[in-house]
């Protein structure tokens, strides 16, 4: 099952990855340090910093339930956000993308016997003597990778660094397997012992057959704010897909390299002539590519201000000259508009599969979240009408719970990129490293009973803040 997996057909890859052999809950764990990746990277109220959707720490509570209950030293393992170490200070990343919120939500759940708090960071002398402070049956969390710059570069040292910490590495960050990281790579070099983790197994499950052999026609929804990272997955699924609807701000690239003028809207300069390839092979292929035909814009991002007086222009080529702009300079694109919103519904209503991811516009502020509940509403409708659809991503999935729709979904996934990616059917380095390296290990996790949590009264992890501090 070792060998090197970087170019073996994903499908392949996933299939041995659910083998039962790596299932975790067919071992035991009594007292060893085991490192586990989640993806912590929950939507935040950017001003009160409070977690608004904890879908993505519920969905991983069983399994660190599981290692609790087998004795097993739980070392959780996060990113949070995109600090940028190079450009930004500690404090300053300290104070932004702290997974303290996070550790507040973990304590809740697990109990403050069980959890013992958050390490001020994730290697290094303060990660080591938490951990080593750290009981059988107890868990921890440890400040976010990405305040090192080697867990984005994937740097060898902070990989091996992280590893020191512990006996066994369990991924179950579905959310973060597409990305060549040190904490969800580069560690199962210097680790003998890698798993992919419950909540990674049920993900592939749900998703695998659906998206590989869809029902079709197969429509994709996307939108959200990670333009440069996704924007390149629109050519792929041109390909894949029968419809693709696009919104958000990755949309205003796409228009712009259609020639309409897009304000103060940030779009991707760099992938101009790429969108240009890409629309004229979505028509030669007969694929629904969709763009807006009308957007709301603001001037500003944070709060509805100088809407214009519908809140909603045309966007055909035609008014767009330099004296009649489709949006005036200094307004930014926040949303699609209702002739748009019907649109997409009426398209991704004929689909029978339907993906979608990130929201159609600034949907945190209440007035800019039309598009993302139509889509939400269009998905909830296709559902009921038998529909297969799958809503993957953090904020999408906020969106969606927050609109009261997720009742009907087929799946509520935890991965948006992710999942882009595996209807892509190539990447996801996370999952390829945990076959690539030793995975099942040398009998490293084999052995023991499980056994209940041991009493956790007389330890206090030194180097994690005690509670009563953080608040
Ligand atoms: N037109 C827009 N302008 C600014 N931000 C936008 C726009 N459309 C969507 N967004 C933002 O995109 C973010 C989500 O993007 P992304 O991370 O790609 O989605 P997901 O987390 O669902 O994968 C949200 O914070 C949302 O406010
Ligand atoms: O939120 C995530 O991805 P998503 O927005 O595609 O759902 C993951 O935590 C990955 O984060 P990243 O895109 O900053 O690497």
């Amino acid at each position: 099952m070792a060998g090197d997996s970087a170019h073996r057909p994903l499908r392949d890859v996933v299939r041995d990855l659910l083998s039962p052999d790596l299932d975790i809950r067919s071992k035991s764990f009594p007292g060893k340090r085991v490192l586990l990746r989640v993806d912590f990277n929950v939507p935040v109220d950017e001003t009160t910093g409070a977690v608004t959707d904890s879908s993505r720490v519920k969905a991983v509570l069983p399994t660190i339930n599981f290692l609790l209950n087998q004795n097993a030293r739980v070392i959780l393992v996060s990113h949070f956000g995109r600090p940028e170490p190079k450009k930004q200070s500690r404090q300053l990343m300290q104070a932004m993308y702290s997974l303290r919120p996070v550790a507040a939500l973990l304590e809740a759940e697990l109990g403050s016997c069980a959890f013992r708090g958050l390490a001020g960071d994730c290697i290094g002398p303060e990660a080591v003597a938490a951990v080593a402070q750290l009981q059988a049956g107890q868990a921890l969390l440890l400040e976010n990778t990405r305040f090192h710059e080697g867990d984005v570069a994937s740097s060898p040292d902070f990989a091996r660094d992280l590893a020191a910490l512990c006996d066994v590495f369990v991924n179950d960050a579905f959310g973060v397997v597409h990305r060549d990281q040190g904490s969800v790579t580069g560690i199962t070099s210097f680790v003998p012992s890698c798993y992919p983790g419950p909540l990674i197994r049920q993900e592939l499950t749900e998703l695998a057959d659906r998206l590989y052999d869809p029902i079709r026609p197969l429509g994709v929804a996307l939108g959200g704010a990670k333009v440069a990272d996704k924007i390149g997955v629109i050519a792929a699924l041109v390909e894949l897909a029968d419809v693709v609807a696009v919104g958000g701000r990755m949309a205003f690239t796409l228009l712009a390299a259609k020639g309409v003028s897009v304000g103060s809207t940030q779009i991707e300069e760099g992938w101009l002539e790429p969108c240009r390839r890409m629309m004229s092979r979505a028509a030669e292929l007969g694929t629904r590519l969709l763009l807006p035909s009308d957007v709301l814009w603001s001037s500003s991002l944070s709060r509805p201000e100088q809407l214009d007086t519908t809140g909603v222009t045309p966007l055909t080529l035609d008014c767009c000259t330099p004296d009649r702009p489709c949006i005036p300079a200094g307004r930014y694109g926040v949303d699609i508009g209702p002739e748009t919103m019907a649109a997409f519904r009426q398209e991704l209503l004929r689909c029978r599969t339907i993906f979608w991811n990130g929201p159609m516009g600034k949907f945190e502020v209440p007035e800019f979240a039309g598009g993302t509940v139509a889509v939400a509403r269009a998905l909830d409708e296709a559902s009921k009408r038998g529909a297969v659809t799958i809503i993957g991503g953090g904020d999408s999935v906020a969106a969606v719970t927050a609109a009261g729709l997720a009742e009907h979904i087929t799946h509520i996934s935890t991965g948006g990129g992710a999942t882009l990616e595996l209807i892509e059917g190539k990447g996801m380095p996370g999952l390829r490293a945990l076959l690539r390296h030793g995975s099942g290990g040398a009998g490293v996790c084999g052995g023991g009973g499980g056994g209940s949590r041991s009493s956790t009264s007389d330890s206090v992890a030194a180097g994690c803040i005690p509670f009563d501090d953080k608040r």
